[in-house]
This record gives structure tokens, sequence and C-alpha cells, in this order.
């Protein structure tokens, strides 16, 4: 992988919007099929532009927390700002990569990461998505998680369910019973491990299983039913785990901090998530030994 010179093209910010012409309450908590539709179609979109880059050779810059930048997160951005302007006018965007302005709170806004798992994607392991979130009164209550290389779609909304789509059809998802007499399927990060993590393992009270993925893909195996468990003690930002924290929860499963809150969303709040453990198995919060 050749390194990019000279500073990315632009950090995509555009000018403050006039917050008193944002329509939010125009769009309703609820969202419609045909809205979750949109959604998708958006970050399909987002996912073509992905290919594109990756069918080529890839470079990246290193932007100033050292995690690395690519044409390929630039253009999904850029595609799905002008998808969720069009699609839902006024409504503010935050995007790993850009925002519709000076951030406020907002009782309803977008959380996008155009492209999560970038390590991923430039080691060409095909584990990386797209994620769009729509949040409502600090909840994500609406979302689209797509693995353009993989060709797998998984999206949500608190009352549609909660779907995969990919070659085979499309199917409903909903999250494992753990089994106490089958190893704990725990899954996690394939770049962002730590020290912390393998100690929490040694100390699991219950016999396991690991495996490692990249992006937000670990939430959505888990939507699925491939695994039951995944610890994140290293950092992530409000855009990584939003979209399929939603995915996961309408499957039936649960993402909480450490003290068993579920995560929350809201531009007033930090960026940075708190250290978290997303479950299938809804009963695994409360039980002794998982959470400190
Ligand atoms: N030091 C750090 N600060 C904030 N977020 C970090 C980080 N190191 C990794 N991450 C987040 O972890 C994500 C990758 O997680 P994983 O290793 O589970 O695939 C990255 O997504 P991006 O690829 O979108 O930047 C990034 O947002
Ligand atoms: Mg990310």
């Amino acid at each position: 992988m050749a390194p990019k010179t000279g500073p990315p093209p632009t950090d995509g910010r555009v000018a403050a919007v006039d917050r008193t012409q944002i329509g939010l309450d125009d769009v309703a908590m609820k969202v419609t099929e045909e809205q979750l539709q949109t959604l998708c179609a958006i970050a399909e979109t987002a996912g073509r532009e992905i290919m594109e880059v990756y069918a080529g050779e890839l470079s990246a810059w290193e932007k100033a927390d050292a995690s690395p930048l690519t044409e390929a997160d630039l253009r999904a951005d850029k595609v799905i700002r002008a998808g969720l302007e069009t699609a839902f006018p006024g409504v503010f965007i935050l995007s790993e990569e850009s925002s519709s302005g000076e951030l406020a709170p907002t009782e309803t806004f977008f959380l996008v990461d155009p492209l999560d798992g970038t390590k991923e994607f430039l080691k060409r392991n095909d584990e990386f998505t797209v994620n769009i979130a729509l949040i409502h009164q600090d909840r994500a209550v609406a979302s689209v998680v797509l693995a353009p290389a993989l060709g797998e779609c998984f999206y949500a909304a608190t009352d549609l369910g909660a779907r995969k789509r990919s070659a085979s059809g499309t199917t409903e998802l909903r999250v494992a019973r753990y089994d106490a007499g089958t190893p704990l399927r725990i899954i996690g990060s394939r770049s962002h491990g730590g020290e912390k993590l393998g100690a929490w393992l040694a100390g699991l009270p219950v016999e396991h299983s690991f495996l490692a993925a990249g992006s937000s893909l670990k939430f959505c195996r888990i939507a699925e039913g491939q695994a039951d468990l995944y610890p994140r003690f290293g950092p992530t930002c409000q855009w990584d785990t939003a979209a399929a924290q939603c995915v996961l929860e309408v499957a039936g499963g649960a993402v909480t901090d450490l003290q068993g809150q579920p995560l929350r969303y809201g531009l007033e709040r930090e960026m940075l998530n708190p250290e978290f453990m997303a479950f299938g198995d809804k009963d695994l919060v409360s039980r002794p030994g998982f959470l400190s």
C-alpha cells in the first residue's frame, strides 16, 4: 500500500446551517418501509463508490488520530451526504468525515460512518461496512449496515424489524439464546484488540471461543445468531456503533456500557463511546462475570 502524500483534499466540512430552517420533527421517529429502503439504497450507492476504489491500487492518508483515510471514505461520504440531503432535507448529518455544521443538541439526526473498518479495507479482507443510523431522542431508531465486498446488507427500524439481504435472499434477523452447555462464541476486533481484552477473556467464568472480525460486522454476526458476545475495550466513536446497535437491538440483543446501561447517542455527548459489550442473549447482561 502506497502512503498518500500531502493533506487530504478536504475534511468535508460545510458551512453551518441555519438551525431554524431544520424541519427535524417532520421526520417521524417511526420510519416507513419506503424510508428504510431509501437508506439501504443510499448505502448501496456508497458501496459502489467504495468497490470502485477497492478494485484499484489502494493508498491512504493518515488522520490526526493516526487512523487511515482513503479515497473510498471520502467518496462514500459525499454520496451518502447527497443522498440523505435529498431524501431527508434539513436533517442534520454527522459523519466520521464531515458534518452539516456546528454540533448542538438536536432530537433527530443522522450518524454516518461511510467506511467503517478502513484498516480492513486496506488489508483487502472484505470486512468493512457502510453505516447509516437515524438517531431520535438519543437512540438509533433506523439503520443500515452494508458490507459491500461481502454482498450483505443488514437493516432495521424499531417498528419494522431487522433483516439481512444478500444474494441468497432476505431473512429476518434473530439473535441466538446462549446455551450454557456450549462455548460462548465471542467476537472481537481484528485490528484493535488490546491487552485488556486478553485479560478479560482469561477471567471469563465460562468456556468460550474467539472469532476476529473487522468493523461493525461484529454486531451483525451476533444479530444473525452466529456469535454471542462482542466485548469492546478499545476506543470507538458514536458513528462506529449506532447503526449496528439498532440492527442488534431490533434483532433481540443489547449493547451496554460496563454498568449495563444501553449506549446512547447525541451531538451534545462525547463522540467517544464508553467501553461496551454487545450481547445476543440479553440474559447475559445481568449474569455475574460479564460486566464489571
Ligand atoms: N484511537 C481511536 N480513537 C477512536 N476510534 C478508534 C480508535 N482506534 C480505532 N477506532 C475505531 O475503531 C474502528 C475499527 O474498529 P475494528 O477494529 O473493530 O474494526 C475504527 O473505525 P474506522 O475504520 O471507521 O475508522 C475507529 O473508528
Ligand atoms: Mg468506523
